[in-house]
């Protein structure tokens, strides 16, 4: 049992360490120097942590499930909920990665994962969706009495009343209320509307926070496209598609049947894409992210299912084919710009201190000033780009690039 002894502040045990160095990390990010130490001290305290996407976070809050986890007891000790079953699978390839060198046992709590006969649940960490674990929960397939970390990645959509924040909410009332549990959140954005009840869902927390003007990264070039009109967007992004392969790519639309049609009119005038949302089925969508991630294809075409968390270090550009709008989120809200997935979205490139490049693409004015209220709520210039130079182009873009 020597590998599973603290060191002497009851930080990491020499596996977890290990695991660590296996990934190839050798020295902390900001964020992992300012929170593991707040995360891994006794007794546990709550942690509500914001930082820049790409930054690290998803180390820190795994070291700390890993850290907490008793591995005689087979019975679950921490849960992580993410808001995409691809995340939950990322997150879970960490939790893996670093644990290789312990005994950690994980599972999923995640769609079409657990036959429905699946009765009870042993693994120490178990990742996934707020819905499925829930559910799972509520049959008692998981049993919490031991749970001793809850953590929620892109925490504040996950509480956010207009999404997920319900099911979230399920999910930590039925956590134990014989012991304390750590509650961990983490995200790059804390909008105002959910820092107060972020507050009150894990009370008395440790808090990191980000000022306005910090939160997306400086090594991702902004860029924008004045497109004649919504038909014209489709014609320059065939005519990027040259750059959009010199790496990887992500477009974001806003809805399910933009990816769709746009992917079909590319693959049908023989360009190689891929597109992914939440209208296909589990097995599906595990296929295409993971052709993906495996660079067989190099563009994909997708909505804000994929627009938080997704961690695929080639990636070094990514096209807002539309805009993100705030009515995306929230049925009833008006045409205001989503500023907070703009920002997720835009961070899908440009991790951890790589360079990247985003380009929007507008056709008229009110998508011309949503980009502005965008540009002002940043605090990040967009440089524009003409769409009728390519050359021009290709040169600014390889420049943002080096
Ligand atoms: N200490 C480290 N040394 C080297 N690479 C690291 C280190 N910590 C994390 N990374 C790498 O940095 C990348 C980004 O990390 P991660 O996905 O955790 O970012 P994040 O802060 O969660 O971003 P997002 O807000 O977009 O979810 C990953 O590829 C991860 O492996």
């Amino acid at each position: 049992m020597a590998s599973l002894e603290k060191d002497e502040d009851g930080f990491y045990t020499p596996d977890l360490l290990k695991g660590i160095y296996d990934m190839g990390f050798s020295k902390p990010s900001k964020i992992q120097e300012r929170a593991l130490p707040l995360l891994l001290s006794n007794p546990p305290t709550n942690m509500i942590g914001q930082s820049q996407s790409g930054t690290g976070k998803t180390a820190a809050f795994v070291l700390t499930m890993l850290s907490r986890v008793d591995f005689t007891i087979n019975k679950p000790q921490a849960l992580c909920l993410a808001p995409s079953r691809e995340l939950a699978r990322q997150i879970m390839s960490v939790v893996t990665a670093m644990g290789k060198f312990t005994n950690v046992q994980t599972e999923y709590a995640i769609k079409d994962n657990l036959p429905r006969s699946a009765t009870s649940i042993t693994a120490h960490i178990i990742v996934g969706t707020p819905g499925t674990m829930a559910d799972l929960m509520r049959r008692r397939v998981i049993d919490v009495s031991e749970i001793k970390v809850f953590v929620l990645d892109e925490a504040d959509n996950m509480l956010d009343q207009d999404g997920l924040g319900d099911q979230t909410l399920r999910v930590k009332n039925m956590l134990p209320r014989t012991h304390p549990v750590q509650i961990i959140l983490f995200s790059a954005t804390f909008p105002d509307h959910v820092r107060a009840y972020s507050s009150k869902f894990a009370p008395n927390a440790n808090k990191i926070e980000l000022q306005k003007e910090e939160l997306s990264v400086d090594s991702i070039r902004q860029f924008y496209m004045d497109c004649k009109n919504a038909e014209h967007k489709y014609d320059i992004l065939v005519s990027l598609y040259q750059l959009l392969t010199i790496g990887q790519s992500i477009i974001f639309c806003q809805h399910r049947h933009t990816a769709d049609r746009i992917s079909q009119r590319m693959t049908a005038e023989g360009h190689k894409v891929a597109s992914l949302h939440g209208a296909k089925d589990a097995a599906e969508r595990d296929a295409i992210i993971d052709r993906f991630r495996e660079g067989k294809d190099k563009v994909l075409i997708t909505t804000n299912v994929i627009a938080r968390g997704i961690d695929i270090l080639q990636v070094n550009m990514v096209v807002n084919y539309d805009l993100p709008l705030m009515n995306e989120r929230d049925k009833n809200a008006d045409e205001r710009p989503d500023v907070e997935t703009y920002i997720h979205r835009i961070g899908r490139t440009g991790r951890f201190g790589r360079k990247g490049i985003s380009i929007n693409f507008v056709h008229d004015k009110k998508t011309w000033l949503q980009m502005e209220q965008i540009e002002k709520a940043t605090g990040k210039g967009i440089i524009r780009i003409e769409t009728h130079d390519v050359d021009q182009m290709e040169e600014k873009m390889k420049k943002a690039l080096k």
